[in-house]
């Protein structure tokens, strides 16, 4: 890891329920600096809310708790909220799971790429256009003036989601968060846009936490993974150990790769009596 842009310590999480405060993550710590970090684990395990909690984007009901969330040097605990405001899409970007949830539909793709540039820095509309189309060329997207013109239903769901990266990365923030976010796409566009965010963050300095459910898959692209269990952190190494991994649960969850070793076998279940 290089130099430190999130430091997150002791971080907890709970919701009120009526058998008393549910934590939905507890009490964990990790560090990111200008590199991949894979944050791993089955549904419920606390991974999203762990997202939005940098994010300043949890649930108004949710009680959050930590000795430390620090970005960039920014003491993230003591934000107000036009505070938080600044820091998303200039600080921070988010990628979400489908681009038709985070695509305005009534606005063609070029408005809505430059749209942070609007909130966020002093451009004219010229120069707002030239970086636009530079970063629709950047993420990919063949014939960036088309696209720029286009409204997002003319686009597939790989183009939207190309689209969507741009749109978050033209404040060139320090850290990106990506949820899921290629669940929506069929296996090969997956590879694609996971390539494309790993090229990215080395292209542009930046920081990638990637939120899966797919161990096998996001550890392909990741330095780190961080693998989540129950609101914990259960175990944390670099990608290319994990066939050493240490905890059952993360070794349970690398067995599970399909391989042609695997392949029309049934796939182990961890906890599962066999
Ligand atoms: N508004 C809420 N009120 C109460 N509990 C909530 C609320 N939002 C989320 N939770 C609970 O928090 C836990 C963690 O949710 P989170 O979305 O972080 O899980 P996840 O690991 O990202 O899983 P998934 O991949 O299914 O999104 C879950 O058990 C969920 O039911």
């Amino acid at each position: 890891m290089t130099e430190g842009l999130l430091s997150v310590e002791d971080l907890t999480i709970s919701f009120l329920s009526e058998a008393g405060p549910l934590r939905v993550v507890d009490g964990i710590s990790f560090a990111i600096g200008r590199e991949v970090v894979a944050l791993v684990g089955e549904s419920g395990s606390g991974k999203s809310m762990t997202g939005r909690a940098i994010m300043g984007l949890l649930p108004r009901q949710a009680d959050i708790r930590a000795r430390r969330l620090e970005f960039d040097g920014q003491d993230l605990t003591a934000l107000s909220p036009s505070g938080w405001n600044r820091l998303r899409g200039a600080g921070i970007g988010l990628i979400l799971q489908d681009p038709k949830y985070s695509l305005n539909p009534a606005h063609r793709i070029g408005r809505q790429v430059e749209e942070a540039l609007l909130l966020h820095a002093r451009f004219s509309a010229g120069e707002r256009r030239d970086r636009a189309l530079d970063m629709l060329d950047k993420v990919g997207l063949p014939d960036p003036k088309r696209v720029y013109s286009s409204y997002p239903a003319a686009l597939s769901g790989g183009m939207g989601q190309r689209a969507m990266i741009a749109a978050m990365l033209i404040n060139r923030p320090k850290l990106l968060i990506a949820d899921e976010p290629t669940s929506a796409l069929d296996r090969g566009l997956q590879d694609q846009i996971l390539t494309l965010l790993r090229s990215l963050t080395e292209e542009l300095g930046m920081g990638l936490l990637l939120i899966s459910h797919d161990l096998q898959q996001v550890s392909r692209y990741a330095d780190r993974v961080m693998v989540m269990r129950r609101g914990r952190i259960e175990e944390e190494m670099a990608s290319a150990d994990l066939a050493n991994a240490k905890s059952a649960y993360t070794r349970a969850l690398w067995a599970a790769r399909p391989s042609a070793a695997t392949y029309g076998t049934h796939l182990p279940v961890y906890g599962e009596e066999r």
